[in-house]
C-alpha cells in the first residue's frame, strides 16, 4: 500500500476529526504543564519538504558486538557466590562480561525490509536499539548511516516502534496522533494538513472502529494489545521517517492484520524508507515480503542474506525440512536446535549429544588438526612429486650425450642428481613446519614437533623418489607429467580422508599410497590411537568416522609407517635408478 505523500493528501477529501482545536491545545498544555521543559526533547524544527522528501538511509553495520558487565554475587552469601561463580564460568567470559552480541554484520537500503530474526534472548533488540542510537555503552564495530556515524542530528530521521508501547492511558487513539502530529510534524504544516495526515494514518492502520476509544492501561480499561500496537506503530510513521526500527511489531495480531501491517511497511519502504524490524514468527507470506534476513543464535549470526535465498543456503549445509514448513519457521528451529524434522547432516547429529564445551572445543580442534595434516600430506606430495618428475626427461638430452661420451657414471649422475633436489626437497618443508607447525596449535613437546618434521621429511623424499621413477620410467615431459597427475588423484582419494565409501577393487591402493602412510604417521605423531577414537567417536571427524578406507581407530601400535616410507623411498629410487639405466643406453641422439 502507498503511503500518501503530503502532495497527495492535499487531493484527498478528508472529514477532520470532530476533536476541535480548542481541545488540542488544551491537551498540549495540560501535558506540558505536567512536564518541566528539561524532559522534553522534541525537535519541531524540519525543513519544509520533510514529508514530501525522506533522506534516503543506507544502514551499514559491521563487526557489531555487545556486552554487559555481570555483578558478582557479594561474598557474604556463599550459596549465590558459588552460583554464581558456576553461571559465569558456563556462560560469560573470564572477565565477568556476558557476551549479547557476537559479530553481526549487514546493510539495509532504502526501499528494503530487514528482518531480525531469532530465538527469545537472542538479541534482536538489543542489536536494533543499537542501531537506532539507542544504546552507545559497550558496543564494539562500526555502524554508519550513509557511510557517517551516528549523530543527535539523526533522531528525527529515525522512529522506534518499542515492545512495550508506550502510550497515554487517558488519550482516545485519535488523540494520541493528533498530539503527536501537533507536536512532532514541521510547523510549515497547516493544521489542516496534520489533521489530514492522522486522518490517513488511522485508515491505513485500521484503527477506525477504536478511534474514539482511550488507549487504556494499567487500571484503566482501553484497547485491544493489536490495536495499542498498531497505534504504536502510528505514532511513529506519523512524522515519516527515512529509517523506521519495529520491535515485534505483529505481536499480539491476528494474521490478517499482521499481513496487512507487513503490507503497510512495504509501502513505507517502497516510498524510500531504511526499515528493520524484529519478528518472532512471521507467517510464510510475511516472510516473503522480507527483503533481507538476519537470524541470530545466542548472539551469533547464523544467516544474512535475502530470505529468498535462506533456503537454498541452508540446504546447501545439508539442512532439510523434512516436511513442508514455513521458512521462518524452519530458520527458528536452526537458532534454536530444535532440528526434529530438519534433516542435518550426519555429523553433526552425531556431536549433539557433547556437553562439555572443553571437550567440544578440544574435539573442534582435533577436527581441523586432521584436516590441516592431510592438507600438509597432500602439499608435500603434490609439490615433491611434482618437482622431480620432470628432472630426467629434461635432462635426457644432455644425458644421453655426456653418456656417449662416457664422462661419467650413470650412479653418480643419479646420486648427485638426487641429494642436490633433496636439498630443497628437506629445507621447504623444514621452513614451512617452522612457521606452521606452531601457527596450528598442535602439542608443543619438542619430540612431536621433531617426530611431526620428520614425518613431513620422509612424506617429501618419498614423494620425490616417485617422481623419479615415473620420470625416468617414461623421460617424456607429457608423460610423466600425465602420470604423476593421475597416481597423485589417487592417492588422494585412497588416502584416507576426502572419500568414505571407496569401491572394493580400488582398496588395495592404499597399501601402495605414501599419502596414505604419511597421513597415519602425522595422526600416530599428534594422536594417540584413544585420543583419536574419542574424536571419531562423537562424530567429530566425518571422513575418518566410518571411511572404509581408513582403519584410524586402531591407530595403536608402533611407527610401522616410517619403515614403510623408508622402504619405498629406496624402493622408488632403485626402481628409478633401474629403469633410468634402461632407458638412457637404449636411446640415441
Ligand atoms: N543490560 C543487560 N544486562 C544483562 N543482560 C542483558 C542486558 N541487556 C540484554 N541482556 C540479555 O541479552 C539477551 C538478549 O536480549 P534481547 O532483549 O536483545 O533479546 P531478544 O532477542 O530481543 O529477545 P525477545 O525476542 O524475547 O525480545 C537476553 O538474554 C537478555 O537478558
Amino acid at each position: 500500500m502507498e503511503v500518501g505523500r503530503l502532495d497527495e493528501i492535499h487531493d484527498v477529501s478528508l472529514t477532520a476529526p470532530n476533536m476541535g482545536s480548542m481541545h488540542m491545545e488544551f491537551m498540549s498544555q495540560a501535558y506540558l504543564r505536567n512536564r518541566s521543559c528539561s524532559e522534553i526533547d522534541i525537535e519541531v524544527e524540519t525543513p519544509e519538504t520533510y514529508l514530501d522528501h525522506p533522506l534516503p538511509i543506507f544502514l551499514k553495520f559491521f563487526d557489531v558486538v555487545y556486552k554487559v558487565r555481570i555483578r558478582q554475587a557479594s561474598s557474604e552469601n556463599p550459596v549465590k557466590a558459588v552460583v554464581s561463580k558456576v553461571a559465569s564460568q558456563l556462560n560469560m567470559e573470564q572477565d565477568n562480561h556476558k557476551h549479547i552480541l557476537k559479530g553481526i554484520t549487514g546493510s539495509i537500503g532504502p526501499g528494503e525490509i530487514l528482518a531480525l530474526m531469532g530465538p527469545s534472548g537472542s538479541g534482536k533488540t538489543t542489536l536494533l536499539k543499537i542501531l537506532g542510537g539507542r544504546l552507545h555503552e559497550n558496543v564494539r564495530g562500526t555502524i554508519t548511516y550513509n557511510d557517517i556515524p551516528y549523530s543527535p542530528a539523526l533522531k528525527r530521521r529515525i522512529g522506534f516502534v518499542t515492545q512495550d508501547d508506550v502510550l497515554f492511558p487517558q488519550l482516545t487513539v485519535e488523540e494520541t496522533l493528533v498530539f503527536s502530529a501537533f507536536l512532532r510534524l514541521p510547523s510549515s504544516m497547516s493544521r489542516r494538513q496534520k489533521y489530514e495526515r492522522v486522518e490517513m494514518i488511522i485508515k491505513e492502520l485500521g484503527l477506525e472502529r477504536c478511534r474514539h476509544t482511550r488507549v487504556g492501561g494499567g487500571f484503566v480499561k482501553g484497547i485491544s494489545g493489536g490495536e495499542r500496537k498498531r497505534t504504536s506503530i502510528g505514532y511513529e510513521i506519523l512524522v515519516d521517517p527515512s529509517l523506521l526500527l519495529l520491535d515485534e511489531p505483529t505481536s499480539g495480531l491476528d494474521s490478517t492484520t499482521a499481513n496487512r501491517l507487513l503490507q503497510i511497511l512495504q509501502g513505507l519502504a517502497k516510498a524510500g524508507r531504511t526499515i528493520i524490524t524484529t519478528i518472532h514468527q512471521p507467517s510464510s507470506r510475511m516472510f516473503h515480503t522480507f527483503d533481507k534476513v538476519l537470524l541470530i543464535s545466542e548472539g551469533f549470526p547464523v544467516y544474512y542474506g535475502k530470505a529468498r535465498d535462506s533456503l537454498d543456503y541452508f540446504s546447501s549445509l545439508r539442512f532439510i525440512p523434512d516436511i513442508a514448513m514455513n521458512p521462518a519457521e524452519f530458520l527458528l528451529d536452526l537458532a534454536t536446535g530444535q532440528v526434529l524434522d530438519i534433516r542435518v547432516p550426519e555429523d553433526l547429529r552425531a556431536s549433539q549429544g557433547t556437553a562439555d564445551p572443553e571437550r567440544a572445543v578440544i574435539k573442534v580442534s582435533k577436527v581441523c588438526h586432521i584436516g590441516l595434516m592431510f592438507y600438509i600430506c597432500i602439499f608435500w606430495t603434490s609439490s615433491s612429486l611434482f618437482g622431480a618428475v620432470y628432472v630426467f626427461p629434461f635432462e635426457k638430452t644432455y644425458l644421453v650425450k655426456e653418456r656417449k661420451a662416457d664422462m661419467y657414471r650413470l650412479s653418480v649422475y643419479y646420486a648427485c642428481s638426487t641429494l642436490c633436489d633433496m636439498l630443497a626437497h628437506v629445507f621447504y618443508p623444514c621452513l614451512f613446519m617452522g612457521i606452521v607447525y606452531f601457527m596450528a596449535g598442535f602439542k608443543r613437546t619438542v619430540t612431536c614437533f621433531f617426530m611431526t618434521l620428520s614425518a613431513v621429511l620422509l612424506v617429501a623424499i618419498t614423494s620425490q623418489g616417485a617422481g623419479e621413477m615415473f620420470g625416468a620410467a617414461v623421460l617424456s615431459i607429457k608423460t610423466a607429467g600425465m602420470i604423476a597427475s593421475l597416481v597423485l588423484m589417487l592417492f588422494l582419494l585412497t588416502g584416507g580422508y576426502y572419500v568414505q565409501h571407496i569401491p572394493k577393487f580400488m582398496r588395495w591402493m592404499k597399501y601402495v599410497s605414501f599419502m596414505y602412510y604419511g597421513f597415519r604417521l602425522l595422526l600416530k605423531v599428534q594422536y594417540s590411537g584413544d585420543e583419536l577414537y574419542d574424536c571419531e567417536s562423537k562424530g567429530g571427524c566425518r571422513s575418518l568416522q566410518s571411511s572404509p578406507s581408513f582403519d584410524t581407530v586402531n591407530l595403536s601400535g608402533g611407527l610401522e609407517e616410517v619403515w614403510v616410507l623408508l622402504a619405498m623411498a629406496l624402493g622408488y629410487r632403485l626402481c628409478a635408478y633401474i629403469c633410468l639405466r634402461r632407458r638412457i643406453n637404449s636411446c640415441n641422439l
